[in-house]
C-alpha cells in the first residue's frame, strides 16, 4: 500500500450471471480522499460492479486494485482499510444491536466507540433491541454504522439512503461529509440526484454494463446542456429518472 496509489483502480471488469451480462466493460479510478457516486437505472451493473471492487464477487474478467491491494489475494489486509455496506444487510437477525457492534468492534484493532457508531446513525436508543425487530431504515442505518466500526480508509456505500426518511437521510449525508473529511475515500452507489449533486465529487453513470461517463456533477450538467443533474442523466442515458428507482 503506498499513499500515492489510487485509492480504487478497476480496469476492464466484466461479470456475467449465465446469460446476463451484468457488467460488460468497467474502468475506474478514484483518487484517495474523492467521494464518487455511482448512478445508473436498475439492471445497470452498479451493485456488480461494486461488489466486485469489494471483492465480494469474482470479475470474469479485469482486474481490481483497492489502495493497491488485490481483493482476491489481499482479503485480509483488505478487510482493515475497507468498510461496505451493502444494499441488503446479511446479519445475525437474533442478535441486539448492541451485540452485533460489538461483534463487528471485534474485528479490528482500533475500531471506532460503539457509542460512537450508534450516535453516527442514531440508533442509541435501539441498542437493546434484535435486529429483526428494527424497522427496514434501521436496519439499514446499522448496517453503515457495522460499515464504518473499524474506520475504513475506503467505504463502499450501496443506496445509502434509499427508504430512510428525510431526517435520517440527512443524517446519512453528515456522516458522508463527516467521513470525507476525515480524507475517507468514498464510493456511494444512489438514485438520488440531490444526494450525488451534494456529497460526490464525480460521478460515474453505468448503462447496460458500460461507463457512460464520469465527470464531476457539474461537468455532466454542462456536457448534457442540461439545466439540472436529474436531466443531465435522462440526456445521458435516454432513460427515465423513474427506472432507476
Ligand atoms: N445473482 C444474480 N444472478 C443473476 N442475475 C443477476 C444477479 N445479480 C444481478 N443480476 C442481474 O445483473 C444485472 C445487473 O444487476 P445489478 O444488481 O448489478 O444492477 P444495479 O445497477 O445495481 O441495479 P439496481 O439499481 O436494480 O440495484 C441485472 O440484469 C440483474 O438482474
Amino acid at each position: 500500500m503506498s499513499d500515492t496509489e489510487p485509492a480504487i483502480l478497476a480496469e476492464h471488469l466484466a461479470k456475467r450471471y449465465r446469460a446476463v451480462r451484468a457488467v460488460v466493460d468497467v474502468s475506474l479510478r478514484v483518487d484517495v480522499g474523492e467521494t464518487v457516486g455511482v448512478l445508473g437505472t436498475n439492471g445497470a451493473g452498479k451493485t456488480t460492479t461494486v461488489e466486485m471492487i469489494a471483492g465480494l464477487r469474482v470479475p470474469d474478467e479485469g482486474r481490481v486494485r483497492v489502495l493497491g491491494l488485490d481483493p482476491r489475494t489481499d482479503r485480509a489486509r483488505l478487510r482493515q482499510v475497507l468498510g461496505v455496506q451493502l444494499q441488503h444487510a446479511h446479519l445475525h437477525h437474533a442478535l441486539r444491536v448492541s451485540e452485533l457492534v460489538d461483534l463487528y468492534r471485534s474485528f479490528y484493532p482500533d475500531p471506532r466507540s460503539a457509542a460512537e457508531l450508534l450516535d453516527l446513525v442514531d440508533l442509541a436508543g435501539q441498542r437493546r433491541t434484535v435486529f429483526d425487530k428494527l424497522s427496514g431504515g434501521q436496519q439499514q442505518r446499522l448496517s453503515i454504522a457495522l460499515a464504518l466500526a473499524g474506520r475504513p480508509r475506503v467505504a463502499i456505500l450501496d443506496e445509502l439512503t434509499t427508504g430512510l426518511d428525510p431526517k435520517a437521510r440527512r443524517r446519512m449525508w453528515s456522516t458522508v461529509e463527516q467521513l470525507r473529511a476525515e480524507g475517507v475515500t468514498v464510493l456511494l452507489v444512489s438514485h438520488a440526484m440531490e444526494e450525488v449533486e451534494r456529497l460526490c465529487d464525480r460521478v460515474v453513470v453505468l448503462d447496460g454494463g458500460r461507463v457512460l461517463a464520469l465527470d464531476t456533477p457539474a461537468g455532466l450538467v454542462a456536457r448534457s446542456g442540461t439545466a439540472t443533474l436529474d436531466d443531465a442523466f435522462v440526456a445521458l442515458t435516454g432513460k427515465d429518472l423513474e427506472e432507476t428507482r
